[in-house]
């Protein structure tokens, strides 16, 4: 970690991005629509659009899987294309948002870890946990534009933002909800939780699944605004206006200063953590109740 000097302190040698690239598109950069020069150009993949403005500094991710679950692919595009942007000091900032209707993440993609075997649960498991690590230690500015459900998985990523701005839609509901389908999050996790909205209102909501309507968010402060649908893209670029205008070297070692004590609890304890994790969802009992899970929601969807 380059602290004192570049303050850029994500932990890059324990994040080895690439190595979790498995036939993915990255990397594949196109005009934008309006065309113009290298800071127009998009670049992305399959499921991660990445639209830079260079002149601002500001880049807008997109995810656009089917639901946005987070599967091996999604979470590995992700740590590459945050790492591109992170090595590219034109960037200072990161809206983060869904191309997917309706839909901010789904949360972990449950068909990465139902039926699948200890080794593959486990490789989906570092990946995760590879994604909030340098999401959450970034030394860009990360604002969650979220414009749609945004349960489990879905609050981490937004949990891991240094911002949320949230449409106000009752359907757009956010929380860990974990419990309600057998499963409990991780510490890391939780700790995030506690961090941003204190410790009883966690362990209340963690222990009831709770998600929660935009009003009710905001109020327990698990996001920072809620706006109507139309406006969560201005308002994020707004909210990144009031971060970006701090020099980034005093707000960068401020945030690693509230931060690192809470990623390096789950640095000293990556592979304890992998195999509890690994052990508790292979477990029958856990396999019944997460195809149950996700059987009720093909259904529900029909
Ligand atoms: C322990 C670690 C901590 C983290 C834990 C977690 O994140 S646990 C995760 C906790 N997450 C949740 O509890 C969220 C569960 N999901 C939902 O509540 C809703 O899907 C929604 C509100 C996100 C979107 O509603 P909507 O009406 O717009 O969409 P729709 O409902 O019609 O679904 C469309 C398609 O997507 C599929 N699919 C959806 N989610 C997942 C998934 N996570 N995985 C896989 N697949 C998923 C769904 O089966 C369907 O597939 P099909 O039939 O086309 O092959």
């Amino acid at each position: 970690m380059a602290l004192a000097s570049g303050v850029r302190f994500a932990p890059r040698a324990l994040l080895r991005p690439w190595a979790l690239l498995r036939g993915t598109t990255l990397g594949r950069t196109e005009p934008a629509a309006g065309g113009g020069g290298d800071g127009a150009r998009r670049f992305g993949s399959q499921r991660v659009l990445v639209e830079p403005d260079a002149a601002s500094g500001v880049a807008v991710m997109k995810l656009r899987n089917p639901s946005n679950a987070l599967s091996l692919e999604l979470l590995t595009e992700l740590v590459i294309s945050l790492e591109k942007l992170e090595n590219d000091k034109t960037f200072r900032g990161i809206i983060l948002t869904s191309d997917c209707p309706r839909v901010f993440c789904a949360g972990l993609d449950l068909t990465e870890i139902c039926g699948r075997n200890p080794a593959h649960c486990a490789e989906y498991w570092k990946a995760m946990q590879e994604l909030w690590l340098r999401m959450y230690l970034s030394s860009l500015v990360l604002v969650a534009a979220i414009n749609g459900a945004c349960p489990a998985g879905g609050c981490i990523i937004a949990l891991s933002c240094d911002c949320r701005v949230l449409a106000d839609n009752p359907k757009y509901r956010i929380g860990l909800n974990e419990t309600l389908l057998g499963i409990i999050a991780p510490f890391w996790l939780k700790d995030t939780y506690v961090n941003t909205i204190g410790h009883r209102a966690s362990e209340q909501a963690l222990q009831l699944g709770s998600l929660f309507p935009p009003a009710e968010a905001l109020q327990v402060g698990l996001v920072d605004q809620v706006v109507p649908e139309d406006q969560v893209q201005s308002t994020a670029l707004s909210e990144m206006a009031r971060w970006l205008a701090v020099p980034d070297h005093a707000r960068q070692l401020t945030k690693n200063m509230m931060r690192k004590a809470t990623a390096d609890r789950l640095l000293r304890q990556r592979d304890a953590d992998t195999q509890n994790f690994v052990s508790f969802v292979c477990r029958d009992s856990i396999q019944k109740s997460l195809q149950a899970y996700l059987e009720k929601l093909r259904q529900r969807k029909g």
